[in-house]
């Protein structure tokens, strides 16, 4: 049986319901996708560090059970006051390095580090972190491919909704066009509730509760997350190249609550949308700004944390994936779904070293 030995860097929201996931379903997983997951080291800003590399690794269960901000590594076995997050990605024996520390939409780090370290030591890595993927995504790519790892991202746009994959492995064949999407669950949640009566504060406050805004909301209100997306989104799926200086952005901080609500009464729904068209030179225009949407429109129903994006195609018209855009568990399994696509590639090299030894045999 396959076992994949993880490391996680970043012990807040998603890597903790990962290791919930983990703790709490591992056999069931083990038995259905045929890999065993083994955390053998967790770095965190206010933890520390913890490494057991020994038997059955980190005793998550114990971990779980203390409340998210009271997490002290230092007296554990195996544990340290500072998170040696360098010297664990690269000296510690793991296979994959999950890194989930918070976007930092500027230059990306410290996760580009995290990223560039575990890629330079060999080591797979899934992010859920906009930053380094947004940002420097085909030197990454460029790195794991000399190194001979895999570079996963599928949380880094909504969520656990897989849209990348579905993107890279369904749309073979088509002329995708463009793109239009409500691709940030804080704001359209926050947008919701400003409806129904609540403050814009108090909205915003709910959001961070449930796990779905950022360690800074500033980055959902004022637009940077999306903008972020879309470049993900626009360089993955359009091969656009697209820096952050090419994608306008107007976030809903300027939208009051009586706007919202105003609008409603008209039939029309305010919704942050980011956007992305081919040009017909080939370049792509792309934009992120909050617009008033019919009701009949089909982003206009998307509530709460709920994404869409709707791609633009040639053979198929308009298809739209939808599902989970924020979420602390909807997002570890974004990360499980990478874990999941690193063994599928290392199973297909494993068979293609096979199959080039059996034919130098044969
Ligand atoms: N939550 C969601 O719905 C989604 C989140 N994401 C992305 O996933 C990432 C994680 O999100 P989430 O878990 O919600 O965020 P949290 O803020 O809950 O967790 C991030 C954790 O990383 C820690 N951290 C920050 N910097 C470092 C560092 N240099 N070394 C070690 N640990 C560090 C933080 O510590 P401290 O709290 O002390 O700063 C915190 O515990 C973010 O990049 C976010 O953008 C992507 C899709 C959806
Ligand atoms: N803060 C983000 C989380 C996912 O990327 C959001 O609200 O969509």
């Amino acid at each position: 049986m396959t076992r994949y030995d993880l490391a996680l860097i970043g012990f807040g929201g998603v890597n903790r319901a990962l290791a919930e996931l983990i703790a709490g379903r591992g056999d069931a997983l083990e038995a259905e996708l045929g890999f065993a997951l083994r955390v053998v080291a967790i770095t965190d800003l206010r933890a520390g560090s913890l490494v057991r590399t020994d038997g059955d690794g980190i005793d998550l269960a114990p971990l779980l059970a203390v409340a998210p901000g009271e997490l002290d590594f230092s007296a554990m076995d195996g544990g340290d006051a500072e998170p040696r997050n360098e010297w664990v990605i690269r000296e510690v024996p793991a296979d994959i390095v999950a890194e989930a520390t918070f976007t930092n939409p500027m230059d990306g780090e410290p996760a580009l580090s995290h990223v560039r370290w575990a890629i330079e030591a060999g080591k797979h890595v899934c992010t859920t972190n906009k930053g380094p993927v947004a940002l420097h995504c085909r030197s990454l790519r460029e790195l794991a491919r000399r190194h001979g790892v895999c570079f996963e991202f599928e949380g880094t746009v909504m969520s656990g909704t897989p849209v990348l994959r579905t993107a890279r492995r369904m749309f073979g064949g088509l002329a995708v066009t463009g793109f239009e999407g409500v691709l940030n669950g804080t704001s359209n949640y926050v947008l919701g509730r400003l409806e129904s009566g609540l403050s814009f504060a108090d909205a915003v406050a709910e959001a961070q509760a449930l796990g779905y805004a950022e360690a800074d909301p500033t980055a959902d209100i004022e637009g940077y997350d999306v903008q972020l997306k879309v470049m993900i989104l626009a360089n993955e799926v359009l091969g656009a190249g697209l820096t952050r200086a090419d994608v306008p952005c107007t976030g809903i901080s300027a939208l009051t609550a009586e706007d919202v609500r105003r609008a409603a009464a008209e039939g029309l729904r305010w919704k942050l949308v980011g956007s992305a068209a081919r040009r017909p030179d080939g370049t792509v225009e792309a934009r992120v700004a909050p617009v008033a949407l019919p009701d009949g429109h089909p982003l206009a129903g998307v509530t709460g944390p709920v994404n869409t994006v709707a791609f633009h195609t040639d053979l198929l018209g308009t298809v739209t994936v939808g599902g989970p855009g924020a979420g602390r568990v909807e997002t570890a399994y974004a990360l499980l779904s990478d874990v999941i696509g690193i063994h599928e590639q290392s199973g297909r090299a494993v068979a293609g070293a096979k199959s080039l030894q059996e034919a130098h045999r044969g």
